[in-house]
């Protein structure tokens, strides 16, 4: 089996790299990325002579050499990964979320039903549902109507029509899988896991968007590569799946559990100015992949403390991120 993983040098593809090299050492595996800010290789030191892992670098929008690449090698699937995802950045520029997340991934759709493909995964984001009122039980299903809030999640929800429309027109074999909030190890220091340990460490004011009561679903990258997995083998083509942790916290939570955690006795949070259009709750039902065989594992405190843990191990990672002010 020829894997394409496209933006396996960021955070949860790098991750999926991993997992699958460990756990399928027959299948061969290329990593596409186009090492942008948020793409780093270090991660895949240990897998880098690996005689079934192989590094492209390369942008998606790039249409003759993503051609070039599929008619070379003759990929059996495309798990689709890369893409730009902070919204803040989509808010501040959003016109390069448009390129990669929607030209890009039409570039990929292109080249896969031009040349051929058993399976393409495309991975987007529960955020193309919009947000849920803080105090109500609702939770999203897939066939919650697509209402993006943000640059990002529109230019997500943009993609995965495409998607859909590739399978309605060409038939070609595809899921989309929408998931809630990552957090684990090599996430990007923008993130707000990573930024709050990063912020403790360093003793530095880690800022709260708005009153801090925003409710985000956390999912255990681990969990989510387990879920991919089985989409990439079990998936009913044209599916989507969502794919949460079952976990929903406050933000305010969230950051107060990481002090505890570190050092109870800091004073440092510090409530800024809200993020515009910031959606209030993600909440996500994940019963859909659960029925093909899938549950998170994680606990949240426990995949928290050993996510806290690895930081604190490898604060290497957060050195060519972060500034001295503990700015990103
Ligand atoms: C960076 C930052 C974030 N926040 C808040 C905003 C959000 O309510 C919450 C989490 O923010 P972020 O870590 O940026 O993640 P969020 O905007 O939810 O989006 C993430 O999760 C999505 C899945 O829900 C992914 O599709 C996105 O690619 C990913 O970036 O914390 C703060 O209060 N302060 C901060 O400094």
């Amino acid at each position: 089996m020829k894997i394409l993983i496209t933006g396996g040098a960021g955070f949860i593809g790098g991750n999926f790299v991993s997992y699958m090299i460990d756990k399928y050492p027959t299948y061969e595996i290329y990593n596409l990325d186009a090492l942008t800010y948020a793409g780093d290789l270090a991660k895949h030191e240990a897998i880098r002579n690996y005689k079934n892992y192989h590094f492209i670098k390369e942008n998606i929008v790039n249409r003759a050499a993503i051609y070039s690449l599929f008619q070379q090698e003759r990929f059996d699937c495309v798990v689709h990964f890369a893409a730009e995802s902070h919204v803040d950045r989509s808010i501040e520029d959003p016109e390069v979320f448009t390129r990669t997340n929607v030209l890009g991934t039409q570039v990929l759709l292109d080249a896969a039903n031009d040349i051929g493909i058993k399976k393409f995964i495309h991975i987007s984001t529960d955020e193309v549902y919009g947000d849920l009122e803080l105090d109500s039980n609702t939770l999203f299903t897939e066939t919650t109507p697509i209402q993006p809030s943000s640059p990002y999640s529109a230019s997500k929800a943009s993609s995965d029509l495409l998607v859909h429309s590739y399978y309605r027109t060409y038939h070609l074999p595809v899921n989309i899988t929408r998931c809630s909030n990552n957090y684990g190890p090599y996430q990007h220091a923008e993130k707000l896991i990573p930024l709050t340990i990063s912020k403790v460490l360093n003793k530095q004011k880690i800022p709260v968007y708005g009153d801090g009561k925003n409710v985000r679903d956390w999912l255990h990258v681990y969990d989510h590569c387990a879920a991919v997995d089985l989409v990439l083998h079990e998936g009913v083509n044209g599916e989507v799946y969502n794919i949460g942790g079952n976990n929903e916290k406050s933000n305010i939570d969230i950051v107060s559990s990481i002090i505890e955690m570190l050092d109870g006795s800091l004073d440092l949070i510090e409530y800024v100015t809200d993020r515009l259009g910031h959606d209030r709750r993600y909440a996500i039902d994940s019963s859909k992949i659960s029925k093909l065989g899938w549950k998170p594992m994680y606990k949240f405190n426990t995949g928290l403390e050993k996510t806290i843990d690895w930081y604190v191990r490898n604060q290497n990672f957060f050195k060519e991120k972060v500034n001295e002010n503990g700015n990103v």
